[in-house]
């Protein structure tokens, strides 16, 4: 018999990353107590939409991208930033749609990715030593002691600078930003004269006219309102629990919980412990939520783990991202996915490409090469050709800004190129030029994978 569930049984659990340290825990309790008086962030209507969407693409109708911060932080929060991750992602999606001709759902690592786990919970420089920055939710990236301490006031800042951008973020879906007509004016400022801004214009150019000829036969704005508008959803890490227990209430229609801090949420690679606290709070939330899967999972640990968040396996319930290294995810992956096709499970299989591609550059700092990046996406798309499994998405850490973070790239980043503009609160991220140029590289991949399929198909 499955074990009674409450936003709160978690609490009972042997729980990870989760700070324990807060110098006055009635004052976290608090914080979290008017977390619960405060509007949800998203509604539960909206989570059901993209698990529907997300049903798709399990079942191989539909492309997932989801991109933004590793770490989403107070310092960086401007309405610039916001617009430009923003139309990255619909630039990007652009790219895909047109190369793999199924929609793309777009979902944003935005509006609430605050929270951290560190690999190391304290940081030495020098002779000094403090505990590890954990994300601006919990404490300050600053290296001194008082901005080290966690802070429940934090929590607020965090629920207070979600929802701003979750604001923006609907006026920028709904309000005419979006509006396919308007595909020419999302390239962003510094991507216009590469390469991949060129390509992008040309690829807007065929687009103009395919909406040129729908006019023409009648399909315009008026008659197609989903022509001036895209759904767009938002994801975090459900890491600090607390501040998620505390976002999460019963939706009136269906009876049912739902984590209203965000669309999706997802269960990082350091806390999928099956009897773990972040395994039992997101088994009870209806919303559609993801999971890591890193090279020490096995096929049954995987299955295992599903039962318990995907008991009734319901498609776009539950999406897995593959993040082993381009090293090792041709000996991990195909398990996995061997497994999860074997046994019949209604799942979405992505990749991050990112987290097992991280090293650190002989300059000091943590950094990604960009040909990693791209092989690992490649490995994916083909041992998903080759198990039979849809390769359903990608989940990137990027940003509009024109960052020096990761290595490479068509405008080759090199080691000492890192320091100019690296400005990453946690992991280096893809900037706009590299991000739209793996879009047009994985665009290519998917492209040739399908039309390969059609070959044998046609025999
Ligand atoms: O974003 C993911 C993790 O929080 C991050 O990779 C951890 O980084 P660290 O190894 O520097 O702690
Ligand atoms: C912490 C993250 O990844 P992972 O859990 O895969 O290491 C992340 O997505 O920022
Ligand atoms: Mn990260």
């Amino acid at each position: 018999m499955t074990a009674r569930w409450t936003p709160a049984t978690w609490r009972a659990k042997p729980v990870k990353h989760v700070p324990t340290d807060y110098p006055d825990a009635g004052a976290v309790e608090r914080v979290e107590q008017t977390l619960r008086q405060m509007p949800p962030l998203v509604f539960a209507g909206e989570a059901r939409r993209l698990k529907s969407l997300l049903g798709d693409v399990a079942e191989g109708r539909a492309f997932l991208l989801q991109g933004g911060d590793c770490a989403e932080s107070f310092k960086e929060f401007h309405a610039d930033n916001i617009r430009d991750t923003f139309r990255l992602i619909l630039q990007m999606a652009v790219v895909l749609t047109f190369a793999g001709g199924k929609p793309v759902v777009k979902v944003g690592r935005i509006a609430g990715q605050f929270a951290k786990p560190r690999s190391e919970p304290i940081e030495t420089i020098g002779d000094v030593t403090l505990p590890s920055y954990r994300g601006d939710i919990i404490n300050g990236m600053d290296f001194n002691q008082a901005e080290r301490v966690p802070d429940p006031d934090r929590l607020l800042k965090a629920y207070g600078q979600s929802a701003a951008t979750l604001n923006l973020l609907r006026a920028f879906a709904s309000g005419g930003y979006a509006d396919l007509y308007n595909i020419h004016r999302w390239t962003l400022g510094f991507v216009g004269d590469s390469p991949q801004g060129a390509r992008y214009r040309e690829l807007s150019e065929k687009i103009s006219e395919a909406l040129t000829f729908m006019s023409a036969v009648g399909v315009t704005p008026d008659t197609q309102p989903d022509l001036k508008r895209v759904e767009f959803f938002t994801s975090h890490e459900a890491l600090l629990l607390g501040f998620e227990e505390a976002m999460t209430r019963v939706d009136s229609t269906s009876g049912d919980w739902y984590d209203t801090s965000a669309h999706l949420l997802w269960i990082g690679e350091r806390t999928r412990q099956l009897d773990g606290a972040h395994i039992e709070f997101m088994r009870g939330v209806k919303n559609p939520i993801g999971l890591k899967c890193g090279p020490t999972m096995e096929g049954d640990d995987l299955l295992r783990l599903i039962d318990v968040l995907n008991p009734n396996n319901e498609p776009g319930r539950l999406t897995l991202y593959g993040r082993f290294g381009s090293d090792k995810i041709a000996d991990r992956l195909p398990r996995l996915m061997k497994a999860t096709k074997a046994d019949g499970r209604a799942v979405v299989w992505a990749t991050d490409p990112m987290h097992g591609n991280t090293l650190k550059a002989s300059t000091g700092y943590k950094t990604r090469p960009f040909d990693r990046i791209l092989s690992e996406v490649k490995t994916f798309v083909e041992v998903a050709h080759s198990e039979g499994v849809h390769p359903g998405g990608v989940h990137l850490e990027m940003t509009g800004q024109n960052v020096t973070e990761c290595l490479g790239g068509a405008r080759a980043v090199s080691e000492t190129d890192l320091a100019d503009r690296y400005h990453t609160h946690c992991d280096p991220r893809l900037n706009g030029e590299q991000a739209l140029e793996l879009a047009f590289l994985v665009a290519e991949k998917l492209k040739a994978a399908r039309d390969d399929q059609r070959k044998v198909a046609n025999g």
